[in-house]
């Protein structure tokens, strides 16, 4: 599907509300916050604007975050567990405003992080800017992927197959299917109006992921630790409007 002008209005409102909602957890992403207490704070924020938690009961989640700590890859569930010195962590967040969705992730680093887990933070917010970049009308999906797999193979780390990107708008997901690997010219041609997600997953060790006991919970085979960052973009004329980006200019840890 190709949007309007009047849907990147819409788009640019969601990705707002989306963006301050990572803005504000900031200062509360620290050691011993427990992670279903920032759950609610977002929760608490995204009702206070009159708005909704688009993975409030999406396939039976019950939660307006997923936060994903060190080894998990994604969609690791808020509970009474603390965050500790040293970790790291994605916050994945996605709003729902006047029926336009705005999802995006960042990562936050609690207290002193190794120099490797910053490396990693690092080099994987490096592959979503370089995925961006390539977004543009006569490119194509493979184009984004390959840009994203050359940055994160060059540093000697491994990409995650086992989930994708994601067309959006009005619904939470769409085609295309974003796939965070490709090769230059290969796959969908780009074109102006088009809304989707790139949310690399970027491991430490082995790309290979697997599921906890709990059906959602995605951790690192080898344990190696993970990261991820994610923005919802749309397709212009000249290149791509970045619908999440930080209203105050927060892009990747360490945040002022
Ligand atoms: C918890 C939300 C959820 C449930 C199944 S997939 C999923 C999810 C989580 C984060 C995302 O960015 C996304 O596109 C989907
Ligand atoms: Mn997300
Ligand atoms: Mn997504
Ligand atoms: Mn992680």
């Amino acid at each position: 599907r190709l949007h309007t002008p009047a849907a990147f209005e819409g788009m640019r409102k969601a990705g707002l509300l989306a963006a301050q909602v990572l803005d504000m957890l900031t200062h509360h992403v620290v050691p011993d916050a427990v992670t279903l207490d920032l759950d609610k704070l977002a929760y608490d924020f995204v009702r206070a604007a009159g708005a909704d938690s688009a993975t409030i009961f999406y396939r039976g989640y019950s939660h307006s975050l997923c936060i994903s700590v060190n080894h998990v890859v994604c969609h690791g569930i808020p509970s009474a567990r603390k965050l500790k010195d040293g970790d790291i962590v994605n916050i994945d967040v996605t709003v729902v405003v006047d029926g336009w969705h705005g999802d995006t992730s960042r990562m936050y680093l609690v207290g002193d992080v190794s120099l490797k887990a910053r490396k990693l933070v690092e080099v994987t917010y490096e592959c979503l800017e370089r995925g961006i970049e390539m977004a543009r009308p006569g490119n194509t999906l493979g184009d984004v992927g390959h840009a994203i797999q050359s940055h994160a193979e060059k540093h000697r780390m491994s990409v995650v197959r086992d989930f994708c990107g994601h067309g959006l708008g009005r619904v939470f997901h769409d085609a295309p299917n974003v796939v965070h690997l490709g090769k230059p010219g290969k796959g969908v041609l780009l074109r102006p109006g088009m809304f989707f997600t790139i949310e690399p997953m970027i491991n430490l060790g082995r790309p290979e992921v697997k599921l906890l006991e709990d059906g959602w919970t995605a951790v690192t085979r080898d344990r190696s630790l993970s990261a991820q960052f994610e923005h919802s973009i749309g397709i212009t004329e000249t290149g791509a409007e970045i619908f999440t980006a930080s209203p105050t200019g927060l892009k990747a840890p360490p945040y002022a």
